[in-house]
């Protein structure tokens, strides 16, 4: 099974990859560099922010492609935010909906996605029975994480973005870029994400990166099973 782990930054890179014995390759392709890890495992700290996590993937996507070895699950994960109380600090999420929260327009009613505006999409699905398999082995807690290009800073705002998406459990700026390159290349995806800190209130002396961290890593030692009875018993062929 081939998978491509997209973290923002390299620290979340190098959390997933302490979670795989063996040595890690450096593979420089154009656009992209890889870690490969063991197993199938390629890793990519892909930027910060949809649009690069976005440039970063597709190029990922396409040179496995066009090497006649494609990938068979794409991963955006990371840190985050998590809304309160249901994401604490610490805690595990896994998306089961992966949705662009700020791509629309402002309008005199308030916020339009752009799907209302008559194009495009804001929101993709990560396989269900690969979802449930994640909480059953991770006990990582299953709702929407929200894609933002702002981080929020107020409590305002976060109770703006819980009203209109309920089921979310945290936001973070990568999942939709990584999702929609994905899809350009039918390639499904998942994305799991650690809590670093609460949405709300901007409070930096109370972010908890290096435990969200090792959750990442407890996380991606768990995961690999999963991935693997996925891709040979649920995942459409
Ligand atoms: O300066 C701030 O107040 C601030 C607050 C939270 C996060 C940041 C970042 O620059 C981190 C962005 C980075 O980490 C992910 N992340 C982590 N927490 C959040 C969040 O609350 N909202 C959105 N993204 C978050 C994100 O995916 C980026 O890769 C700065």
């Amino acid at each position: 099974m081939r998978v491509l782990v997209a973290t923002a930054v390299p620290v979340e890179r190098d959390a997933v990859a302490r979670a795989f014995e063996g040595p890690v390759h450096e593979v420089r392709l154009p656009g992209v560099t890889l870690h490969q890890a063991t197993g199938g495992y390629d890793l990519v700290a892909a930027g910060v922010g949809p649009a690069l996590a976005a440039a970063s993937t597709a190029a990922a996507l396409t040179a496995a492609a066009l090497d006649g070895a494609p990938y068979d699950l794409a991963v955006s994960a990371g840190i985050a935010g998590g809304f309160q109380p249901d994401a604490p600090v610490g805690s595990l999420v896994v998306a089961n909906e992966i949705t662009a929260a700020d791509l629309g327009a402002e309008t005199a009613d308030g916020f339009a996605p752009v799907t209302e505006l008559g194009f495009g999409t804001v929101t993709h699905r990560p396989p269900e029975p690969l979802v449930r398999g994640v909480v059953a082995a991770t006990g990582a807690r299953p709702g929407a994480v929200l894609t933002v290009s702002t981080v929020t800073g107020t409590a305002a705002r976060a109770d703006a973005l819980r009203a209109r998406h309920p089921r979310a459990l945290a936001e973070a700026m990568e999942g939709f870029g990584v999702a929609e390159a994905a899809a350009a290349h039918g390639v499904p995806v998942l994305e799991i994400r650690a809590v670093s800190n609460p949405v709300g209130p901007r409070d930096r002396a109370g972010w908890r990166i290096g435990d969200a961290l090792t959750a990442l890593t407890e996380a991606f030692g768990k995961l690999t099973p999963v991935l693997k009875s996925w891709n040979s018993h649920d995942r459409p062929h």
